[in-house]
């Protein structure tokens, strides 16, 4: 009951189809019944009264004759007879006979309000002439058709309102089981179908037939469900899209770089926390504006329109800018950072908007200009070193060609500079250094320029000279500042300088001549006695008698078996374990006694005598590293110094490989030590034959790092595998807070690119605790050991323990 009660209410509640299609059935089915019907009737009727016209048809053709003759014969009693017949006929009520000429004769009666209908014909008699006797009208009742038409109808309707009922009943619970029903579950899938509410699909309660899988509700159900699946797919998508907007948002928010996003008119849309740390603006400030008027305090405001303008031409043409800026900070502080600049780049290759990456490189700037100092100014006098004193003397021979004027070239030595540093110490002589650079340089104009070349050498540069007296005006000046004493050690001490001259062009036109005779000119002074002068003159062109000397002693030194190799442990920094060696070479002079190697390795160099002096030590470092095998039954490299011109001798790759062949040295035990001035030098043949020497497998190390140009990017483009940091900057480094932290900074950068690091010039103990703090891998100085000779260093391992196992 409960049953049935629910069906009915859903019935009437949730199906009003349902309800509409009864409600259209039966109006349709009821009016076709009704004109179905009204024909059927009409037709029934019709044949009714073509049955009472056809009856009094009959009757007249059946009784026209028979009472023509009883009214001829005048026989009453037949005639009633035989009308009494007539009136028992169906529907027949009501007779009239009228005889001629007039009398009449009434039978039966017409009900009253009847409907009738009358046939009338005349009644003859046929003798030898045709007589009429009278006229018979017989009227019908057509009452009875008309309640036979009622009941009919009645009948009809009440049949057909049920028979129609009963099949809209059928219908619509067909309709409603087949169909409605689905449509229904179909309507409250679609009503409670969202986006959280993907996962059910919509399945009809009906049997899985072959039949049903094709009908149009299936087709429906299918589309219902495929519109699902892709809208789950959608989800599906837009939940990967969403969470990886998410990270890359997360990404560029937290990114170590600063990031800018501009639109397609370059203004800012974003801007990260990095950007906020970097610059200190606060995104909502600057959101809206050009990125270029964010910093615009940091240049003129022409530079800056000029810089984004060229960022803007660079990043359509080419895709992408990069460059280093000096931007300002809010607080007005500089920094440089390197900015790349990208187009974000929509489907179809439009761009939409920009992309400003920058990072912070103030730190990396510092120690490049830290770098580039070291290697353009000598640390301790603060002057012009070598390399810059020939750059500056080389441009002041190009404008003296311009200008047509002269340049004066001077060389300088400290006369008794030797002794003071061997017998007052090393701080007396870099003090002295100082103060003799100080009082070189008070005697110069802003023009000029003095340069330590190293040692106790200086060099003065005198630009657009209109006369060579100048030169010796100057001289004397120097010579004059040198006469007050100088306080060492708490001590007066009297120095003097040799200078010697040479003025272009009158001497030369070119700076490497220049120098040389200037050089010269200075051995003439000296030997003039101390604190003089001397001008070049051509016969000085011979050069100095003593340089000229030592080549040929040391071309006899080869043969004379002289050179010996010291050797100086380089070792593990954390264990202090040993490594390698590196091998230095000194010259047992018989006539000179010790030389050491900064004294006649430039000659050699100059001379080409480097080249079989070079061959020799490469053997005997060989050698010995496999003696040292022997002694310490463990592997202990060497390291072998070679010079610009060994280098770049065509046989130089053959002479090494000779070396370790003849040895039988495995390579990786070799280390050759380049300085970077050199790799700088040539970049095509010294990149092949770096090549061709790693190829080999000999390890290969850029020498004095810090002291060259420190371009950092050399280091990838070569095959190196140490980098030795110099000792100038090893020597400072707990005293130098600069000095630490470039020594930091090359170790990390070094790591950085694959490299190990030794550090050179290792001299106390507490140096080693901060390069072990720092993560530099070997090191090498005298805090481990000087160089010492062959059996000094075989003592030396023989007796070290912590030879590395
Ligand atoms: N103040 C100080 N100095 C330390 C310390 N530890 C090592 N040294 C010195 O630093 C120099 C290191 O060699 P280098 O930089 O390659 O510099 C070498 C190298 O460029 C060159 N040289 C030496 N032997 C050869 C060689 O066989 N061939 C070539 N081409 N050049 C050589 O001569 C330069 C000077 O050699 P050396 O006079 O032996 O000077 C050596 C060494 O004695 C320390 O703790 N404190």
């Amino acid at each position: 009951m409960q049953k049935l009660s629910t069906r009915l209410q859903r019935f009437r509640t949730g199906s009003p189809l349902s309800f509409r299609l009864l409600a259209w059935i039966l109006l349709f089915s009821s009016a076709f019944t009704l004109i179905a019907s009204a024909i059927q009737l009409y037709s029934d009727y019709s044949k009714d009264l073509l049955r009472i016209d056809n009856r009094m048809l009959v009757v007249e053709t059946g009784y026209a004759s028979s009472l023509a003759r009883s009214l001829w014969a005048l026989d009453q009693k037949l005639l009633q007879t035989q009308m009494e017949g007539i009136l028992s006929l169906p529907d027949i009520v009501h007779l009239r006979l009228r005889i001629e000429p007039d009398s009449e004769l009434v039978m039966g009666e017409v009900p009253p309000e009847a409907q009738t209908t009358s046939h009338s014909f005349d009644l003859i008699h046929q003798g030898d002439e045709m007589f009429k006797l009278g006229e018979l009208t017989v009227t019908a009742d057509l009452d009875r058709v008309y309640s036979e038409m009622e009941r009919k109808v009645g009948v009809i309707l009440v049949t057909q309102f049920f028979k129609t009922f009963l099949v809209s009943i059928l219908i619509i619970w067909i309709f409603q089981y087949f169909v409605a029903r689905h449509l229904s579950t179909m309507a409250n899938y679609a009503r409670h179908f969202s986006l959280s509410n993907l996962a059910e699909p919509l399945k009809l309660d009906r049997p899985d037939t072959p039949l049903n899988r094709r009908d149009e509700l299936a087709q429906v159900t299918d589309a219902f469900n495929q519109m699902r699946d892709r809208l789950n797919e959608d989800v599906a998508r837009q939940e990967r899209d969403a969470a990886q907007i998410r990270k890359f948002s997360k990404a560029i928010e937290q990114s170590p770089s600063s990031v800018l996003i501009c639109d397609r008119q370059w203004r800012i849309e974003f801007a990260n926390q990095k950007f906020t740390q970097l610059t200190g603006h606060d995104a909502q400030d600057i959101i809206g504006k050009h990125p270029g008027a964010i910093s615009e305090t940091s240049m003129d405001h022409r530079e800056n329109r000029h810089l984004w303008q060229s960022i803007r031409l660079q990043v359509q043409r080419v895709g992408v800018w990069q460059g280093e800026v000096n931007s300002v900070r809010r607080n007005g502080e500089r920094f440089w950072e390197q900015l790349i600049v990208t187009p974000i780049k929509d489907s179809k290759g439009e761009a939409t908007g920009y992309l400003i990456l920058g990072e912070d490189i103030s730190i990396r700037k510092r120690y490049e200009q830290q770098l580039l100092r070291q290697a353009n100014y000598d640390i301790l006098t603060g002057l012009p070193n070598r390399m810059l004193a020939l750059d500056r003397l080389k441009l002041a021979l190009a404008q003296a060609r311009r200008e047509n004027s002269l340049v004066g070239v001077m060389f300088l030595d400290l006369d008794n500079f030797k002794h003071i540093n061997d017998t007052m110490g090393h701080d007396a002589g870099d003090n002295l250094l100082i103060e003799a650079a100080r009082r070189i340089s008070s005697c110069l104009r802003g023009t000029s320029t003095v340069a330590r070349l190293g040692g106790d050498e200086f060099l003065v540069i005198l630009p657009g000279l209109t006369g060579g007296d100048a030169t010796s005006q100057v001289a004397e000046r120097i010579l004059k500042t040198f006469e007050p004493a100088y306080l060492l050690n708490n001590q007066e001490v009297f120095v003097t300088t040799s200078i010697g001259i040479a003025v272009f062009p009158t001497d030369s036109d070119n700076s490497g001549n220049l120098l040389q005779h200037a050089d010269a000119a200075m051995y003439q002074a000296k030997h003039k006695g101390k604190s003089s002068y001397a001008h070049f003159v051509p016969e000085m062109t011979e050069v100095s008698h003593d340089r000229l000397q030592m080549e040929s002693r040391m071309r006899r030194a080869l043969d004379q078996n002289e050179f010996e190799l010291y050797f100086q442990p380089i070792v593990q920094t954390d264990t202090g374990a040993l490594s390698s060696a590196e091998a230095l070479i000194r010259w047992n002079s018989p006539s000179m006694g010790m030389v050491m190697p900064d004294r006649f390795i430039p000659l050699a160099e100059e001379t080409g005598l480097i080249i079989p002096i070079g061959e020799w030590v490469l053997q005997e470092a060989c050698h010995k590293a496999m003696k040292w095998r022997e002694i310490t039954g463990t592997n202990v490299g060497v390291s072998v110094n070679v010079s610009p011109r060994q280098f770049r001798d065509p046989n130089f790759s053959d002479i090494v490989l000779k070396a370790l062949e003849s040895s039988g040295l495995e390579a990786e035990y070799l280390e050759l030590e380049i300085t970077e001035r050199l790799i700088l030098d040539n970049t095509i043949e010294t990149a092949e034959i770096l090549k061709h020497l790693d190829q080999a497998g000999i390890r290969l190390s850029v020498d004095d790092f810090g002291t060259g140009y420190s371009a950092l990017s050399y280091l990838k483009s070569y095959p190196f595998d140490t980098l030795k940091i110099d000792k100038s900057f090893v020597q400072d480094v707990l005293k130098e807070q600069d000095d630490a932290s470039l020594v930091r900074a090359i170790i990390n950068m070094a790591h950085s690119l694959g490299l190990r690091v030794i550090a050179e010039g290792v001299e106390e103990e507490a140096q080693t605790h901060f390069l072990q703090h720092e993560g530099c891998d070997y090191s090498q100085g005298y805090f481990y050991s000087r160089p010492v000779p062959e059996e000094a260093f075989e003592k030396w391992l023989r007796t070290n323990h912590r030879a590395k196992a």
